[in-house]
């Protein structure tokens, strides 16, 4: 699904490179210190992020010079990046034209998509009339009309309470269920990587290392992880 071949991130004196592989429909956590270079990496993936040297590909296609909507991606932001002075549903159909000109199907598809995340009723209304739990169901409506294959989460749901949090991960893996897509998924918390992504990349030190298995990366956490998640380091 995603290939990341010699890639060299530069930028003000701060350095990140990669070379990994992430199947398809796998779903992997990327998490490491702050700083190290997480938002940068999906930056990069998405197209938002210059590269300096190496080659991303994607299903195959090599994607390195092609703009972000170009490219089999959809990404969620912790502010959700919502437009708020749209109606949750425009934000949505979104999704499918940037120019908002959808026909009966498409506006059948975005009103299918709202009720699948529990937002029927609720289509008529703009961001700031919903909760922050709403407004994540919204994004999630989103991506889930987008249909890519590859998702891409900042820290998404970090603003909301533990068990909001918790449904959100588990609507979140409904929708992968769903559309079969590939996520990486940035967070700085040990337990989302360890409730939704068998694997995970460690960002430290420079590096984006290849995706290893979640549950044995925090049993015995290496030294960059180690101070980290604030365990001995002996
Ligand atoms: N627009 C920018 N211009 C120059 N340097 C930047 C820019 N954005 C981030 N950086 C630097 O790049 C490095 C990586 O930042 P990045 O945001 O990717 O880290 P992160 O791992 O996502 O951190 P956090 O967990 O705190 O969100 C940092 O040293 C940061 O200061």
């Amino acid at each position: 699904m995603l290939t990341l071949e010699g890639l060299v991130i530069r930028q003000d004196g701060f350095e990140l490179s990669a070379d990994l592989h992430v199947p398809d429909g796998a779903r992997v956590a990327v998490i490491g210190p702050s700083g190290a270079g997480k938002s940068t990496l999906l930056n990069a993936v998405a197209g938002f992020q210059p590269v300096d040297e190496g080659r991303i590909r994607m299903q195959g296609r090599d994607v390195t010079g092609l703009a972000p909507g170009k490219r089999p991606v959809s990404m969620l932001f912790q502010d959700n990046n919502l437009f708020p002075h749209l109606s949750a549903a425009q934000n949505v159909g979104l999704g499918l034209r940037p120019d908002l000109r959808l026909d009966a199907a498409q506006r059948a598809r975005v009103a299918q998509a709202l009720e699948r995340v529990g937002l029927q009723g609720l289509e008529g209304r703009k961001p700031g009339q919903l909760s922050g739990g709403q407004a994540s169901r919204v994004a999630l409506a989103r991506v889930l009309v987008q249909g890519r294959g590859l998702v891409l989460l900042d820290e998404p749901f970090a603003a909301l309470g533990p068990a909001l949090k918790a449904e959100m991960l588990d609507l979140l893996e409904e929708v992968l269920d769903e559309t079969g897509a590939t996520l990486l998924l940035v967070t700085h918390d040990p337990a989302d990587a360890l409730r939704i992504a068998p694997q995970t990349i460690l960002v430290a030190d420079g590096w984006a290392n290849a995706p290893v298995a979640t549950a044995q990366l925090f049993a015995d956490p290496p030294l960059a992880l180690r101070s980290y998640l604030g365990v001995p380091k002996s």
